[in-house]
Parts: structure tokens; sequence; C-alpha cells
């Protein structure tokens, strides 16, 4: 569904991909993994069409993410950190607009059902302002599934919440998921891959330096926790990336 071959993308001459591989399937949970500056939210970019490579090649879905980019826009639902909400709407009006941006067939069945689905429903016409941290990112994710997307992106989904509402992300992660999207997300919080995820992937300083299920890389790496794993092969410091 992914293929993300020999991938550079540079800021100024410091390479924030440094030639990456990587290829994910339909209906996988991939998790990426790296320090600060390591290169995810890049990789991320590229896959969402938002930049190009300087060299190499990315598809999604058989589309170049170049040269077919309203292909695979098509194909994605996208969720970067900042919650992009309009807070003086409503949450069933932030739904809407989005479904009438994208032509959504019976767009108001679609918000309905959508809210529901989001545990939502009793707080959808009352302005976003009100919302928890927690509801905020369920609707940004919930805006990203009504195009009903093949491949969700998610940019750190989690951060900033406390633990109770991060499970319950996942809890919605993890559904997402088991309908037969394929799901790649970026985190910082090892548990978290190790919750939802397949497959992680760990990046360092714009590389691809190991990947495998999460039992897979602790066996490999002699490891006790997937964490040490992760401390031990990524020493991207952020000063210096
Ligand atoms: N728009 C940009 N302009 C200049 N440099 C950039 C830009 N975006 C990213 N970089 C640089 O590219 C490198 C990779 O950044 P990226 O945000 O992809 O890392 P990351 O792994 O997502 O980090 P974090 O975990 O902190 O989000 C970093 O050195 C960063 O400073």
């Amino acid at each position: 569904m992914i293929r993300v071959e020999a991938a550079v993308k540079r800021y100024g001459i410091l390479p924030a991909l440094d030639g990456l591989d990587l290829s994910i399937g339909a209906g996988e949970a991939f998790g990426l993994l790296g320090p600060n500056g390591a290169g995810k939210t890049t990789l991320v970019r590229l896959l969402a069409t938002l930049a190009s490579p300087d060299s190499g090649r990315l598809s999604v879905g058989g589309h170049d993410t170049v040269t077919e980019a309203a292909e695979v826009k098509r194909l994605i639902g996208v969720v970067f950190q900042e919650n992009n909400l309009d807070r003086d709407l409503t949450p069933r009006q932030n739904l809407s607009f989005h479904a009438r941006l994208h032509r959504i067939d019976a767009a108001d069945e679609a918000v309905a059902a959508m809210l529901t689905r989001l545990g939502l429903a009793e707080r959808a016409d009352r302005p976003v302002n009100g919302l928890s941290g927690g509801m905020r990112r369920r609707l940004v994710i919930g805006r990203a599934l009504l195009t009903r997307p093949r491949v969700l992106l998610l940019d750190e989904p989690t951060t900033g919440l406390d633990p109770a509402i991060r499970r319950d992300l996942w809890a919605l992660i993890r559904d997402i998921r088991d309908q037969g999207c394929t799901v790649v997300l970026t985190t910082h919080y090892v548990e978290e891959a190790e919750n939802l995820c397949g497959r992680v992937g760990i990046i360092d300083r714009g590389r691809l330096v190991a990947i495998g299920s999460p039992t897979e890389l602790t066996a490999r790496f002699g490891a006790a926790r997937l964490e040490d794993v992760v401390v031990a092969l990524a020493q991207t410091d952020g000063e210096a990336a």
C-alpha cells in the first residue's frame, strides 16, 4: 500500500530524510519511532503529498505522491499534531464543512454517524471551544475519516494528552485499524506503538535503522523492552540535527 524508495529530503544542506526505504502493506498498523528531528514528520508530509522528495520515490496505493498527488489525496486521511479545528464552530459544523468540501454523499447522515462513533453526539452542537483536549483529538481524527480513507496518517496522535485520554484514543485507532484501514503513526510513546502497531520502524537521522514487530525487535537486539532498542539505536541529537 505504501512504498518509499531511497527518499531524500533536504532542508538547506541537512538531510531530513537520507535515502529512506520502507514498505507498508494494506491493512497494516505501522509505527514510526525515533528521536526529535529524526525525520518522522518529514516522511508523513511527503506521503501526504505536502512536500516532494529531492530524490527517490514514494507511492500510496501504487500512485506516485508527486506525479499522481490527486489520486494519493483521495486515498489518505491525515492528522497532524495541531488541532486545526474552527473553535467557534460546533463539532457538527466542523465535520459538515469538511464533508461538503470533499463532496461527501449524504453528508448530514455521514456527519451524524461519525459524531456517534466518536462519542461526541451529545456535544455536537456546542462550540469546539468548550471541548476537552481528548474530545478535540477525536474530532480531528473523525474529520479525517469522513472521506473513508484507505490509509490514515497520524503524526503524534496523542502527544500531550493524559494517559486515560491516550488510552481512549488508542481504542479509536484500534477500531480504525480493525476496519481494514492502513494506519501509519509517528509517536514518542513506545508503549503506544507496542499497543497499536503490528510493526514499527525506528528512524534515526533520516534513515530507517530497524524494522519489525515489537517482539522481533526486542529479541533481535537482546533487549528487555522495545524502549531500550529505540534508545540504543537512535542517536539524533535535537541540537545537532
Ligand atoms: N520546514 C523545515 N525547514 C527546515 N528544516 C526542517 C523543516 N522541517 C523539518 N526540518 C528539519 O528536518 C529534520 C527532521 O525533522 P522532522 O520534523 O521530520 O523530525 P521528527 O522526527 O518528526 O521530529 P519530532 O519528533 O521532533 O517531531 C530536523 O532537523 C528538522 O529541524
